[in-house]
């Protein structure tokens, strides 16, 4: 489900049960064991347990039911000390709405084109776009993933990135150009200089803008608020990778980096 938690932890409290810390809270996380040297590894993950002091007035204490794996976790750790806890934080469907909606600016009959457009964001990305009523392109890693965004999502096309020229399939499916390019996979699939993208860039004299999703946190429940009417008017729908414990936080990561996850990767603990 959309934005159950916003913000989930890399770590779980249970209370610890005998003896003299009945009061106290044992706390599992994941620490950064070692840096990541290309794709990451489990032995690059710790499981440490700690106990939490007690809680002090004005304090309080929860408990993850739900986490959340995110792609940024991956360059983000390197600029922190071995020992760190891993953290996730889920903001994927307001990425989509304010990042496609405030810095594109769809507009009806406009061509969009999404990479990663099976994954959490990418999804609401192309769902957003529809609705809008433009014409959605979208590039993934798998037929099965493709064959969901055409037949279940509505876009007008999806090409499985492995196993086509992106250069030729963008040629094909955008004869007037690309109005909008939303990137989710940075340098990984489009090569923007040998694709049509390059020539729309000039001749409809787009922009182009980085963004943090926080940049619109005091409009955060506008976009929660619409993309939840989108999803009970069935304008919307989204898919979530549910691997299940807490031990499997690290395999989980690794999966969703690999491109195993079709929407959202979510761990239930
Ligand atoms: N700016 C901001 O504030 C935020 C930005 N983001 C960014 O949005 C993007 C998508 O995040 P999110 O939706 O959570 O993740 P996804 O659910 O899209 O999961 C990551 C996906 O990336 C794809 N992928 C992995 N390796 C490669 C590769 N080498 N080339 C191309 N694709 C690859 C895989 O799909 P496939 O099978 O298609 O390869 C995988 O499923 C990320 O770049 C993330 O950092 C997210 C949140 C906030
Ligand atoms: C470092 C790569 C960031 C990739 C984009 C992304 O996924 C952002 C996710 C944010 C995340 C913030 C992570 C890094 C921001 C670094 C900014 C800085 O302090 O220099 C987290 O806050 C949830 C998402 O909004």
């Amino acid at each position: 489900m959309i934005n159950r938690v916003e913000l989930f932890w890399f770590s779980f409290l249970k209370p610890e049960s005998t003896g003299r810390f009945s009061n106290m809270v044992l706390n599992k996380k994941f620490i950064m064991h070692k840096r990541f040297e290309g794709e990451p590894k489990p032995s690059d993950f710790k499981l440490v347990e700690e106990k939490l002091p007690p809680i002090s007035e004005g304090e309080f204490l929860c408990k993850a039911k739900w986490m959340s794996v995110d792609p940024y976790m991956r360059p983000y750790s390197a600029r922190y000390p071995l020992g760190t806890t891993m953290i996730g934080s889920q903001v994927a469907e307001n990425t989509a709405y304010f990042g496609l909606l405030e810095l594109c600016q769809p507009k009806a009959g406009e061509t969009v084109v999404v990479t990663g457009a099976a994954g959490a964001v990418g999804s609401i990305v192309g769902q957003i776009a529809r609705i809008k009523g433009c014409k959605v392109i979208g590039f993934a890693g798998s037929d099965s993933k493709c064959k969901w965004l055409k037949d279940e999502l509505a876009f007008d096309a999806a090409f499985n990135y492995k196993e086509c020229s992106v250069a030729k399939a963008l040629q094909e499916s955008a004869p007037n150009g690309v109005d909008c390019y939303f990137d989710n996979v940075s340098e990984n699939i489009i090569h923007i200089s040998t694709t049509v993208i390059q020539m729309s860039l000039v001749a409809k004299q787009l922009k182009m803008e980085g963004f943090l999703v926080h940049r619109w946190a005091n409009r955060w429940d506008e976009g929660i608020n619409q993309l939840l009417e989108w999803v009970q008017e069935g304008k919307i729908k989204y898919r979530e990778t549910i691997s299940e414990g807490f031990d499997n936080m690290p395999a989980a990561f690794i999966g969703m980096l690999r491109g195993d996850n079709v929407g959202k990767a979510v761990v239930k603990v």
